[in-house]
């Protein structure tokens, strides 16, 4: 038997950060959300007890570093599952962008062993498991529209944003989350964005005020590493995008935009100088 998974990007509408901790890791107060670019796994039983990867895209690794391969292991290990998996990723989602590829597809492999296994793991688990593979994991397991804290796996779901176009621009570099995290003084942070203002914007559905409420402090880190986010960033304004900001660690800018007339001019705008523009809708 094959089944299907949707493994889609998700967006930080707005990230702030307490504090470090003492595990190294970050204390967040995050808003994200999902965007429809999607990578898709197709899994499949296999009569041998292994576990094998196989994806179009050159770039990403295939053996235990895969995250959708760690999920696969450690679902396996958790139930004492003594089958074997072939799961094939067809990747859509640009890599190491801040749109937490690794981690929906592994939140995919997740919910998708689940099914064809038939093992009944309530989502609450499906989370306990992914946040052992990644802080953005149980996010990803979930979906829809959440404030995420402690490192990112305590989960409060709000309700979905209003409709509206998202465009998304990956400049060519690529970004380690644990190297902007390190560079940031969480302690020297002169402004942080509202969690109750973009909770209670898109609670009131108001378009205008979640792009008012936009906000990022990792943002800051990655454009002094790499002033070409920047550029992008002031060109998707200039092209006329209601909001813009940064996603997670980056690279990837998006701009939301509520006018399908505007796209055109958007899009051809940034494609002048960056080959990797998506236009989607966010998932609601
Ligand atoms: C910044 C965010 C925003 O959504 O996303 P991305 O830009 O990666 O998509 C997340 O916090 C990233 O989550 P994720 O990519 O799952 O991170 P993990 O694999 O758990 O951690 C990678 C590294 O980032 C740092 N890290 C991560 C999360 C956190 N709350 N504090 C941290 O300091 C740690 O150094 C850790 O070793
Ligand atoms: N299934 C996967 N898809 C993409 N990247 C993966 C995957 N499994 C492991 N990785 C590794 O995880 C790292 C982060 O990838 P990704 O989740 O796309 O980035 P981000 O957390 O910035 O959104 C990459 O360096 C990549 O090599």
């Amino acid at each position: 038997m094959k089944i299907y998974e949707k493994a889609p990007a998700k967006i930080n509408l707005m990230l702030d950060v307490m504090r470090k901790r003492e595990d190294g890791f970050h204390e967040v107060e995050m808003i994200m959300t999902m965007v429809d670019l999607a990578d898709r796994l197709e899994l499949e039983e296999l009569p041998r007890d292994t576990i094998i990867i196989s994806s179009q895209a050159g770039y990403i690794p295939l053996d235990e570093k895969n995250l959708a391969f760690q999920a696969a292991r450690l679902i396996k290990e958790r139930y004492d599952v003594r089958k074997g998996v072939y799961i094939h990723l067809d990747k859509k989602i640009p890599v190491a962008a801040g749109l937490a590829g690794g981690s929906s597809d592994a939140a995919a492999a997740l919910r998708g062993l689940n099914r064809l296994w038939q093992l009944n793991i309530p989502e609450d688990e499906l989370c306990r498991l992914g946040a052992e593979l990644g802080s953005d994991v149980p996010f990803c397991v979930t979906g829809g529209t959440a404030i995420a804290r402690g490192r990112g796996e305590k989960l409060e779901q709000i309700s979905n944003p209003p409709q509206c176009w998202v465009v998304l621009a990956k400049p060519p570099i690529n970004v380690s989350t644990a190297d902007v995290y390190g560079k940031l003084r969480a302690n020297e942070l002169k402004s942080h964005p509202s969690t109750q203002d973009m909770v209670s914007a898109i609670e009131r559905g108001s378009f205008s005020d979640i792009c008012a409420g936009l906000g990022n402090v990792l943002e800051n880190v990655t454009l002094d590493l790499y002033p070409e986010v920047l550029q992008l960033k002031e060109s998707m304004q200039k092209l006329g995008a209601d909001g813009v900001l940064m996603s997670g660690s980056g690279p990837t800018v998006f701009g939301l935009v509520s006018k399908e007339a505007k796209l055109p001019r958007i899009y051809n705008g940034l494609r002048g100088f960056c080959k990797e523009v998506y236009v989607v809708r966010m998932l609601t």
